[in-house]
């Protein structure tokens, strides 16, 4: 049998509790995406990238400044983490699974229970692409495919006004 693919879902996460655990470049870039889904956030880490400091200040997201701790994961749906110690990457990991969290960790695709697609959003319609890992491919097929549909978007809007 082939190896099992992701199974691909669109998670409604507004007004439910998403942890990420680290604030730097990895976790910033993915922050956005749970800010548009309206999910309530709540960042741990020591240090923050000075975008995600703001994000704080505005109130858009809760930043708890220290490093992860073993009950921080409580009552979550969905966790994130994306540090450079790998030791705190497994203990979270560790401790979604035991919690039945779905968990992206960011340094270790074999152990993570969610991976991030490359994704867009063009007039209401989102993509997201997974390649099995290989996120230089995914990144190039997502941009393929924002082209397409602004074409097949400017095409709908054409037959609606003809
Ligand atoms: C499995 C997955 C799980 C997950 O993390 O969700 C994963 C895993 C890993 N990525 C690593 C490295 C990098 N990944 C990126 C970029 C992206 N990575 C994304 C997704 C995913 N990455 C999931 C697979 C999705 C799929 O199937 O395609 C994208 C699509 C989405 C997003 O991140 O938003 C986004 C591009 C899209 C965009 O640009 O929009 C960059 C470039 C950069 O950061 O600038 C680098 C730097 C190095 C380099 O360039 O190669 C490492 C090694 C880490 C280490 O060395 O420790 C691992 C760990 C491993 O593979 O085991
Ligand atoms: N999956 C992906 O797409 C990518 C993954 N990576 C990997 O992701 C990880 C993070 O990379 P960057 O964001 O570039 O790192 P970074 O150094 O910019 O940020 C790390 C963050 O983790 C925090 N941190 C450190 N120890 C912590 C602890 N015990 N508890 C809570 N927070 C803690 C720091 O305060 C900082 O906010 C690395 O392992 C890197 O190799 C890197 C690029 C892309």
């Amino acid at each position: 049998m082939n190896a099992p693919v992701p199974y691909l879902s669109g998670l409604r996460l507004s007004g439910r509790r998403v942890v990420v655990v680290g604030a730097g470049r990895v976790a910033e870039r993915r922050l956005y995406r749970l800010l548009e889904a309206g999910a309530t956030i709540e960042v741990i880490a020591p240090d923050a990238t000075a975008p995600i400091q703001r994000l704080d200040a505005a109130g858009r997201l809760t930043w708890t400044r220290r490093s992860y701790l073993p009950d921080d994961l409580a009552d979550a749906w969905y966790v994130l983490v994306a540090t450079r110690d790998s030791a705190c990457n497994e203990q979270v990991s560790a401790e979604a699974e035991r919690q039945q969290i779905f968990c992206v960790r960011a340094d270790d695709r074999d152990e993570a229970t969610a991976w991030t697609p490359a994704s867009a959003e063009v007039d209401g319609v989102q993509v997201g692409v997974l390649a099995g890992g290989d996120h230089h491919r995914s990144r190039r097929i997502r941009d393929t495919l924002v082209q397409l549909l602004i074409k097949i978007i400017g095409s709908e809007r054409r037959d609606r006004a003809a």
